[in-house]
């Protein structure tokens, strides 16, 4: 990413639309959805640490929600607060119309996964699955029908008498998802509940856990730092820095028009073209992200376009990523930027062969994102009028 950044909205660049994260948001596409979890003006203070800074969040029943962020960014609080195994320093938490406030975790109608679930090693997947309707003193035949119902649910019908220790990481993450769905919660809280899996039972997890949500039908908050575990499951993703919201929205939306510089950088590769580089390359005033896969690299420049960006520079890496190649170009104007292709065509050593070598590259201006004008002096309509 490169220093100086001069704000702008330019014309011909794709509008980003403003985050949707002020208080009575409707989620997306769900206009007449009911709201389960509803935050207003949460906040958690430890000492001076602003853990959560004044929240406002709608959540709506059915969804998968997401909340995504770098260590420290007070996601996880969030989920505490909502669990209510953290009492907030300010604000409210409504669980349908109630406000659960002042209840005692037992008393909310959610339940929690956590990443180091605690399965009970002496009882079997079935004993293990019926163990929280047993507190509950569900009479002994719901237990057992309820608990099969849940096993099936995750895939594990078959598995009810193993042991704990018989399974994979992967059935067992599954035995503690049952675990919680078998109590039929309205809310189920993840807190990065596929971290400790290896990438491939993840990548498979994820997929899975997508399904079976759908199949509930039950709101699901789900805690992780991996995007695109985020982007793969989510009907909505919010993005935390520092104890706020920087942007919620749907996948596509976040991924195409990130509305921050933070976000462009902590979803997806971004390249920011910014300063005096936007003048150069850009030919306007602004900071601008462009992602590496819109970014084609060619031997020498085209024919001028308006509707194309051309920036000439020397390659100054290559990378070999299986199904794609990075090259990494220092651009004339300034910054670095990352180009991404799929290897369809080119070979590795074509690619190799670069590196050192002057290029150029291209991108078409409405693959452009404007990082905005948080100026209030230079309004939008002031500047294209
Ligand atoms: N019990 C606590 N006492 C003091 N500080 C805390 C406590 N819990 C969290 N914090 C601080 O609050 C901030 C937010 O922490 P939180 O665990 O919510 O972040 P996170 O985004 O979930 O991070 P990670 O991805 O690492 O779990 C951090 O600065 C953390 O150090």
């Amino acid at each position: 990413m490169t220093g100086s950044i001069s704000y702008g909205r330019p014309r011909n660049v794709t509008r980003i639309t403003q985050p949707d994260h002020a208080a009575g948001t409707t989620p997306a596409g769900s206009s007449m959805a009911e709201t389960a979890i509803s935050l207003r003006g949460l906040s958690k203070h430890f000492g001076t640490v602003r853990a959560v800074d004044d929240l406002d969040l709608d959540i709506a029943d059915g969804e998968f929600f997401s909340m995504l962020g770098p260590s420290g960014s007070g996601k996880t609080t969030v989920l505490r607060l909502i669990a209510g195994f953290e009492e907030p320093t300010g604000g409210t938490i409504t669980l349908g119309d109630e406000d659960v406030t002042d209840r005692p975790a037992f008393a909310r109608d959610v339940n929690t996964v956590f990443q180091d679930y605690a399965i009970f090693p002496h009882m079997s997947v079935l004993e293990n699955v019926e163990y929280g309707l047993r507190v509950k003193k569900v009479g002994r035949a719901e237990r057992r029908k309820r608990a099969e119902e849940a096993l099936e649910t995750v895939r594990l019908g078959e598995y009810g008498a193993r042991r704990p220790h018989q399974l994979s990481g992967g059935q067992r993450q599954r035995v503690a998802l049952a675990r919680a769905l078998v109590n039929r919660p309205k809310v189920l809280l993840l807190d990065e509940p596929l971290g400790a899996l290896d990438l491939k039972l993840r990548r498979e997890m994820q997929i899975e856990l997508k399904a079976i949500q759908r199949e509930v039908g039950i709101t699901f908050v789900f805690v992780t730092h991996d995007q695109e575990e985020a982007l793969t499951m989510s009907d909505r993703i919010a993005v935390f820095n520092e104890g706020r919201i920087e942007q919620l929205a749907a996948p596509v939306e976040l991924y195409e028009r990130p509305a921050s510089a933070f976000v462009a950088g902590f979803v997806g590769t971004s390249n920011l073209i910014a300063g005096e580089a936007a003048r150069q390359v850009v030919g306007q005033e602004g900071a601008f992200v462009i992602r590496p896969e819109k970014v084609r690299l060619e031997a020498a420049a085209p024919a001028p376009s308006s509707e194309v960006c051309v920036a000439p520079g020397v390659v100054r890496e290559v990378v070999y990523l299986g199904a794609l190649t990075s090259t990494v170009v220092a651009l004339d104007a300034g910054p670095t930027v990352t180009v991404t292709h799929p290897n369809t065509d080119t070979t590795i050593d074509a690619a190799l062969e670069r590196r050192d070598q002057r290029v150029v590259l291209t991108w078409r201006r409405e693959h452009l994102v404007s990082l905005g004008s948080p100026d209030p002096a230079t309004s939008p309509e002031e500047e294209t009028a």
